[in-house]
């Protein structure tokens, strides 16, 4: 039998991951005292799918405070560590794995990171030399959301976790975990398609005052915003990957849709969070304009973009540089509109948007 850990038991952690493991016994571990103190407590929480499929209850774990003792017994047995905490934290794991692994002389242990963003494996690659240890990335595209003072978690209902199979050297045996040969490329598509498309409903919806994401989706003027963006990016992305534009295409309207749908309650909040690293040069926003500026073309509507998240991160706050230091990467014209449009966001310029 696997002994499975999986770090991290947020929404991603306990909403989406431990699905797949229901009919194994899975320990989390997590630094939030409150929340491991209710996963004992509670012993069990549901996930719920709105419309299109029944709930489930989870009550096939334990928990654990990340420091406690147990938390470094249950590292140091593990055969599979799942991991899910946001790509900013991952170095805090380093010591952690390091004492409990260091341990574990002759085992194997596959070691998965289920984080948004590319070459994540490198804020791990410390603990990658370890003999025994398989480092590999895997890509989230389901939606999970924690329902108000509730363990219980709402999900977009979507079973799929492609993995990079190459990096782990063998396949996981676990129905819905897909081996992917070419995971790097997926995970760019991904963050560069559908986190691209996030970014715009998030930043230009919080400009537009709105909470709830997939009415911000919905709106007219950021829906044409959408199509203006994504009819560029995607032709793109088709050359910069070798990809069919007809696959693209799918692969975007997928994004779009799910967007768009009223059942799943997102919060412009939890998409525009973390600016700072949402501006990072192999993120979301940039990479895509880097792409674009690859094949000739650029998009007015992705720098305005580009301005909206400077103004969400000057509004609340979270600008960890100073708004030009994000765009130094990009050639001066363009570096000179971005700082146009935020002055002109500031002043409420930009009429509809
Ligand atoms: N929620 C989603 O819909 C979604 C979708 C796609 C990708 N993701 C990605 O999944 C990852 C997790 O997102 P989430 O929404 O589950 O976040 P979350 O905030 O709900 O959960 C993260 C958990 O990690 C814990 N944590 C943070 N640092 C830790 C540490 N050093 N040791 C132990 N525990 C620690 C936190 O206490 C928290 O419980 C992120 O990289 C996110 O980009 C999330
Ligand atoms: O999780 P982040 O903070 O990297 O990004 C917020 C959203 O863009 C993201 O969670 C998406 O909803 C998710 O990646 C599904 O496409």
């Amino acid at each position: 039998m696997s002994n499975i850990v999986c770090i991290g038991a947020g929404q991603t952690g306990r909403g989406f991951i431990n699905r797949f493991f229901r009919n194994d016994r899975v320990i989390f571990l997590d630094k939030n005292d409150e929340l491991v103190k209710k996963l004992q407590e509670r012993k069990e929480y549901s996930v719920s799918f709105g419309s299109t499929r029944s709930p489930m209850t989870l009550n096939n774990f334990e928990a654990y405070d990340i420091n406690s003792s147990e938390a470094m017994d249950s590292l140091s047995n593990a055969n599979l560590i799942m991991i899910s905490i946001g790509r900013n934290h991952l170095k805090e794991l380093t010591k952690p794995l390091e004492s409990a692994l260091k341990k574990n002389t002759e085992k194997s242990i596959d070691i998965v990171l289920c984080e948004n963003g590319v070459n994540v494996k490198r804020e791990l690659s410390a603990i990658e030399s370890i003999p025994g240890v398989h480092l590999a990335e895997a890509i989230i595209f389901c939606t999970t959301l924690k329902e108000k003072n509730s363990l219980d978690i709402f999900s977009e209902d979507l079973d799929y976790l492609p993995y990079d199979a190459i990096a782990l050297g063998h396949k996981l045996n676990y129905e819905n975990l897909v081996p992917e040969e070419h995971l790097d490329i997926l995970m760019q598509r991904k963050i560069y398609t559908y986190n691209c498309i996030s970014a715009i409903i998030s930043y230009l919806g919080y400009y537009k005052g709105y909470e709830i994401y997939s009415d911000a989706a919905n709106d007219e003027d950021i829906n044409l915003c959408i199509q203006n963006i994504v009819h560029t990016l995607n032709q793109c992305i088709c050359r910069e990957y070798n990809i069919a534009e007809k696959e693209q295409e799918r692969f975007s309207n997928l994004a779009i849709r799910k967007f768009k749908n009223k059942e799943i309650i997102d919060t412009v909040e939890r998409n525009a969070r973390d600016v700072d690293r949402k501006l990072g040069e192999k993120e979301r926003i940039i990479a895509p304009l880097l792409i674009m500026n690859k094949y000739g073309v650029f998009s007015k509507d992705l720098l305005l973009v580009a301005a909206s998240a400077i103004y969400y991160g000057e509004k609340t706050n979270t600008l960890k540089k100073l708004p030009s230091d994000y765009f130094k990467i990009l050639p001066k014209k363009q570096q000179d509109m971005i700082t146009q449009y935020v002055d002109d966001l500031f002043k409420n310029k930009k009429g509809r948007i």
